[in-house]
């Protein structure tokens, strides 16, 4: 992939309000603008709705992967342990590794705001290409979630082969071994 290639990243809103129209998709909005603040190489945003149904979150995040080429997939929503709450388990049905640092980092770092961290089943893994991140529905999670584990995504898209990830280092600082 050339310098001008820009990444795709998916956004995948897993929420049966928001999807149902009766409340406006903040958190899917916040995924694109930090990103949007993380990110100085040229990326755009795929962007799906759906409500917290398992076969439509794994049809939406195989299609982010398999069709639209998404480098990285951050999901919202439906981690928590409701009955309707599916999104870590359509993660790992879709994934051929999964890598639980990330959510083991993520609730560590939510325990700072809210006590009920430890509610969200959140994941990470991997299918093809791809890194798909969940992240719990609530608005104000998406960044105290991606100031997180953000700084080692760049390098993990990197070990895939994907797309070279450049960030605004006064907003967020990846992280890159040298080799
Ligand atoms: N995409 C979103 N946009 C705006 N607010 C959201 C979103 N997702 C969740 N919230 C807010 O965070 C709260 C907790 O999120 P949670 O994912 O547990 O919702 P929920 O009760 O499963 O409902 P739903 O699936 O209908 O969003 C919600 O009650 C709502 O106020
Ligand atoms: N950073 C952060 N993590 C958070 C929260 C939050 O407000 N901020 N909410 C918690 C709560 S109350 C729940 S129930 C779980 C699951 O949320 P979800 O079902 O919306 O994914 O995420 C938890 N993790």
């Amino acid at each position: 992939m050339t310098a001008k290639t820009p990444a795709r990243i998916g956004i995948l809103t897993v929420s049966d309000r928001a999807s149902a129209g009766i409340y406006e998709d903040i958190s899917g909005k916040a995924i694109e603008s930090t990103l949007g603040e993380y990110l100085n190489s040229p990326w755009q945003s795929v962007y799906r709705l759906v409500p917290d149904e398992r076969d439509q979150i794994e049809a939406a995040l195989i299609e982010l992967v398999d069709k639209e080429q998404c480098c990285l997939v951050v999901t919202t929503g439906g981690t928590g342990p409701a009955k309707r709450d599916v999104t870590p388990e359509a993660t790992e049905a879709v994934c051929d590794r999964m890598m639980p640092g990330f959510g083991e980092l993520m609730r560590m770092e939510s325990l700072k705001y809210v006590p009920t961290a430890i509610l969200s089943r959140q994941t990470a893994g991997l299918r093809g290409n791809s890194l798909i991140i969940n992240l719990p529905g609530k608005p104000k999670a998406i960044r105290q979630c991606l100031d997180a584990v953000f700084p080692a995504v760049p390098y993990c898209i990197d070990l895939m082969e994907g797309p070279f990830l450049e960030c605004d280092e006064t907003v967020i600082k990846p992280f890159r071994p040298k080799k």
